[in-house]
């Protein structure tokens, strides 16, 4: 689907990897991940141990210092370079972004009229540009006028062009993306530095990555876990020489780096950087790490009828009359009524009166006022000079508003708007004055593979709700035929949060898919707010993610990356945890074994040499960060399973494994060390 932005990890992204890992080095940078930067301090004082063997007093060997030093500046090294390689997708992406922002030149249009030609980056927030076929779109904005299909592929890789129009859901444009047939006015909505495509460049970049409260609960965790090995290394000194073992500094810095968590200390910002990376390659934009944290943690899921569950092309199919009235006036009633209705509804409305055949005279909006159609009205409509008002709408919203005026409601519109809503159609009634003269089929069809994708989501575990400004009626048939679990009808922009807010209120996280200005709001209020990119500015600045194909099952795939985040997370830290276990007794026993034999009954691993044993654990504990980084990198495998299950399994592997694993990695290295007469 996408061709632009998808980068794999190719030669160039692993030699800048290669490359970046040494200028990670920095102790200013080192220092931000305090594991790792205990572990450079270990390279340090090993390192100058190695020239200066006594410099603390006492004894101790330059080779094996020097082998410690480099084992450990190895370690430094492989965890700079998970968190390169993790960055490297992303920062190709900016580049391959950063070509497509190019600057442009705009017809900015002047108070007479006129337009002048200036730079893009002149534009601000406010301007009126006019957009001719095949020019660039210079800024992000709003279609105010006129209709044209846009080739976005510069953004989204997707080749196909859509069509954008004034008034309703898709008129938003995106600076860079290029007009392919007719001529649009858009009025610039963001000023220069702060568009869509250098949000997504600083985003794909991680220029400003912060780290999510969860990545800084866990580094607590690892920061408390490496005070307590600090403390027990250091008392370890004065406890053996009370035995009267003379413990070397080398060896005392080699069983520190074993005991604290280096594998996901190491691994730690690889893994949230490539979870981002992940909903990236889905070419869904997330604003934030904690976003695509939250996703993994989803129990409710509120979606919009129209253009989310349905394709939501509503467009008017047939008219249908209430009573006596006649045919042709009520083609001419609901004509009269879209005459100032933007929204693509009305558009519809107009095309199918056409169809039907009204004379061009009927089309002249002299002396007529438009009533903008708005999502807390759910109505839409013309006032005439002559006092005449017409108005469309949804059928409670007509009704209401005939009763007002004192008139009656038609004895067979009850059954003919059921028909229509049965049909999972829009049913809208027109209304002159006091009067209903009958309805507007507007018709639309659920997309295909909706039910399927819906069982998905139940199996993680997650209700979904469909939220709709619909009637009752047409929003169960469109229910029942994509399978949610649950729909609210005639629901206004504040419903839509209430839900929201009355699920959070039980303790879920709720997400919520939208396109319209409607849904900014709740898309706003929910834990994850997915817009779609052909939706609305409105919307896409509430919301915490954007999806550029405009997908909005895509949501799925969006929480299974983020479950797959956490419980990646989740797993390495375990198995990290778990290793330092079984590096603890192949490092004790081998330290005391010549001083202390009883202690040989510990050593289970039967290590040929102290010097052997520790530096195996030190060469393991180095060499296991660049085996588990494709892990990292690819997350743990997700299937839709319970979570108590799925953290059991993963105890099960992760930790029985995290024990295991070093047991047979630590031996065999022993072994090859004194293969190969290092020890
Ligand atoms: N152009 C229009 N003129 C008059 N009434 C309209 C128009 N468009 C929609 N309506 C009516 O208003 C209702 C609400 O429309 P809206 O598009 O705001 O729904 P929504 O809340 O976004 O929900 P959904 O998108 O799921 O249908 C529609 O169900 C329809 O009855
Ligand atoms: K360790
Ligand atoms: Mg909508």
């Amino acid at each position: 689907m996408n061709t632009t932005r998808k980068a794999t990890i190719s030669e160039t992204i692993v030699k800048r990897a290669f490359i970046d890992s040494f200028k990670k080095l920095d102790p200013r940078i080192m220092v931000k991940n305090p594991v790792m930067f205990v572990v450079e301090i270990g390279f340090i004082v090993t390192l100058i141990l190695t020239f200066f063997p006594t410099i603390f007093g006492g004894e101790s060997e330059p080779i094996y210092n020097g082998m410690v030093s480099m084992i450990l500046l190895i370690t430094i090294l492989f965890a700079n370079f998970a968190e390169s390689l993790a960055e490297g997708r992303g920062k190709a992406q900016a580049d391959s972004l950063k070509k497509t922002k190019q600057d442009t030149k705009a017809r900015l249009l002047q108070k007479d009229g006129s337009f002048k030609m200036v730079s893009s980056t002149e534009l601000r927030k406010g301007d009126m540009i006019i957009v001719e076929a095949g020019e660039l779109i210079a800024s992000d904005g709003e279609i105010i006028k006129g209709v044209a299909s846009v080739d976005e592929s510069a953004i989204t890789g997707e080749s196909a062009p859509v069509i954008k129009e004034s008034g309703g859901d898709f008129s938003s444009v995106t600076g860079g993306t290029r007009v392919i047939s007719d001529s649009i006015k858009v009025r610039i909505t963001t000023d220069p530095g702060e568009s869509f495509l250098d949000r997504m460049i600083n985003l794909v970049e991680g220029a400003k990555r912060q780290k999510t409260p969860n990545e800084i609960a866990l580094n607590i965790l690892l920061v408390s876990l490496t005070l307590i090995f600090l403390i027990v290394c250091t008392t370890l000194v004065p406890i053996s020489s009370y035995v009267g073992v003379a413990i070397p500094v080398a060896t005392l810095i080699a069983l520190l780096v074993c005991l604290i968590p280096t594998t996901i200390g190491g691994l730690l910002s690889a893994i949230g950087i490539a979870g981002m990376d992940r909903v990236t390659q889905f070419n869904v934009i997330a604003m934030s790490g904690k976003a695509v944290e939250a996703s993994g943690d989803i129990n409710t899921i509120i979606l919009d009828k129209t253009g989310t569950i349905t394709h939501g092309n509503r467009m008017a199919a047939s008219f249908i009359t209430v009573e006596k009235v006649n045919h042709g006036e009520l083609t001419k009633a609901a004509l009269h009524s879209s005459l100032h209705d933007e929204t693509p509804e009305g558009r519809s409305v107009i095309e199918l009166a056409k169809k039907i055949g009204v004379s061009e005279t009927e089309i002249d909006v002299n002396g007529s006022a438009g009533v903008e159609f708005k999502a807390e009205t759910r109505m839409s409509g013309t006032d005439f000079s002559d006092g005449r008002q017409v108005r469309k709408g949804a059928v409670d919203a007509v009704k209401e508003y005939v009763k007002q005026q004192g008139g009656s409601i038609p004895s067979d519109l009850e059954e003919k708007t059921k028909m229509i809503a049965m049909e999972g159609g829009t049913p809208l009634a027109v209304a002159e004055n006091n009067r209903i003269l009958g309805l507007i089929y507007l018709k639309d069809t659920v997309k295909p593979g909706m039910k399927e994708r819906f069982d998905e989501l139940r199996k993680m575990g997650i209700k979904t709700v469909m939220c709709t400004g619909d009637n009752p009626l047409t929003a169960a048939t469109i229910a029942r035929e994509a399978g949610v679990d649950d729909f609210i009808a005639e629901a206004k922009p504040e419903d839509k949060i209430a839900v929201i807010k009355k699920e959070q209120a039980e303790g879920k996280l709720v997400a919520m898919t939208g396109d319209g200005t409607n849904d900014a709001p709740a898309l706003a209020q929910a834990d994850v707010g997915l817009a779609m990119n052909s939706g609305t500015i409105a919307a896409k600045e509430a919301a915490n993610m954007v999806d550029l194909d405009s997908d909005p099952t895509k949501i799925i795939e969006v929480v299974a990356i983020g479950k797959q985040l956490l419980m990646t997370r989740g797993a390495l830290t375990t198995f990290s945890i778990a290793n330092d276990v079984a590096k603890y007794f192949a490092i004790i026993p081998a330290m005391f074994m010549v001083a202390i034999p009883q202690m040989s009954a510990l050593n289970i691993m039967s290590l040929t040499t102290p010097q052997s044993a520790i530096l195996a654990a030190l060469i393991f504990n180095a060499i296991i960060i660049p085996l588990l980084i494709p892990l990292a990198m690819k997350g743990v495998k997700y299937v839709p399973m319970s979570s108590t299950k799925l953290l059991n399994r993963n105890l099960l592997i992760f930790g029985l494994g995290g024990v295991i694993v070093p047991f047979i990695g630590i031996k065999l290295i022993d072994l090859l060390l004194v293969l190969m007469n290092l020890v």
